[in-house]
């Protein structure tokens, strides 16, 4: 079987070594803990806002001030900063913590699209950054849809 990876990449279009370009410098120090606070802040503010409701309803369960904490503090983990996010929440799991959601290739498609208009608009982020983080971002996205498809096998009547 095709590993998770593979498939991330496939669908995404996005190869590992892009994916985890983040990897190369520390973004967290280049750009500053509000940089991040203010990235996910114009992100959840537009999922909320989302005039497609099919989407917008996924997110029903959280409060919105609680799903931006979530999101900034992962990423300041996983680019570089201190260990936020798993100090509040734990290991970060993210296939099981989306488990409950329909990460569909179209629900995808939508988050990456609120993430893209999120990162034009979000002024204290550089544009080379910018790049690393949507091929980071795009390519988690596809790897949580496969997660997701893996889910739908192995329990066909969720
Ligand atoms: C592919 C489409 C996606 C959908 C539909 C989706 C949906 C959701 C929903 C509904 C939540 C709960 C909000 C909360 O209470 O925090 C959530 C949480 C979260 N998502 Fe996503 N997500 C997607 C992609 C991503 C991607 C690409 C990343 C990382 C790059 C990500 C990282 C997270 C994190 C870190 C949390 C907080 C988990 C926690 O603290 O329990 N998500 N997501």
């Amino acid at each position: 079987m095709q590993s998770l990876q593979a498939k991330a990449a496939e669908w995404s279009g996005v190869d590992s070594a892009d994916a985890f370009a983040i990897d190369e410098t520390n973004l967290f120090q280049k750009l500053g803990l509000q940089a991040f606070i203010n990235l996910s802040t114009n992100f959840y503010t537009r999922v909320y806002d989302d005039e497609q409701e099919w989407f917008r309803s996924i997110f029903a369960n959280s409060k919105k001030e609680d799903a931006i904490q979530n999101q900034y503090e992962f990423f300041v983990q996983r680019m570089g900063g201190p260990n936020l996010f798993s100090q509040r929440r734990g290991h970060p799991a993210l296939i099981a913590r989306h488990r409950p959601f329909p990460v569909t290739h179209e629900a995808a498609e939508r988050w990456l699209h609120h993430m893209q208009q999120a990162l034009d608009t979000t002024p204290d982020i550089d544009a080379e950054s910018k790049v690393k983080m949507m091929n980071f971002f795009r390519h988690t996205a596809f790897f949580l849809v496969a997660g997701d498809e893996l889910k739908k096998r192995q329990n066909p009547a969720q």
